[in-house]
């Protein structure tokens, strides 16, 4: 599978990047995030936010499993680690196919119920503080996001 990197050298390169992939976002898009811990999944979705215009303040949905913003589209944020059960069903589908973007951190406990596109957002911390930013687009939709956000 095609992947795309990027190194952000600071907090707000990360946001600046997640920002201008805001703008190319479109209702129904699912992104998986993935990252260690403090790698910068909530530096990302809040920038995600802001090129979203999201107004309110984006903070992990950990302990509520989803939380949903109002902006240009409707953000969806969820954090599925406390999902017990991967095949227990939260409804999870009128989210994915619904009017706003989704933001899936641990997307790999639901595999089974993920859509078959999605995008892929990989963070990794690197040895000099940096981080690396990897986009791996699975289908024909994402593709063509990536391809619009790297012109
Ligand atoms: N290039 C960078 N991109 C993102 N964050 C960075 C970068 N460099 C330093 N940081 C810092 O790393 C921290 C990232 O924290 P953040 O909460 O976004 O990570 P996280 O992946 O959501 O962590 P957790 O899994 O603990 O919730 C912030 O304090 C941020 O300022």
């Amino acid at each position: 599978m095609k992947q795309f990197e990027f190194i952000s050298n600071q907090s707000e390169e990360t946001m600046d990047f997640s920002k201008r992939l805001a703008g190319f976002l479109k209702p129904g898009d699912v992104i998986a995030l993935e990252g260690d811990l403090g790698a910068g999944k909530t530096t990302f979705t809040k920038g995600l936010a802001l090129g979203l215009k999201i107004k309110r303040n984006v903070n992990s949905p950990t302990f509520t499993i989803i939380k949903e913003y109002q902006g240009r589209l409707p953000l969806y944020h969820m954090d599925v680690y406390r999902v017990e059960d991967s095949f227990e069903d939260l409804g999870f589908d009128e989210y994915f196919e619904g009017e706003g973007v989704t933001v899936v951190e641990w997307a790999h406990l639901i595999e089974e119920q993920l859509p078959q596109e999605i995008l892929t957002v990989s963070l990794y911390l690197c040895e000099n503080g940096a981080r690396k930013i990897v986009l791996k687009p699975n289908g024909k939709r994402y593709e063509e996001l990536c391809k619009e956000f790297l012109l």
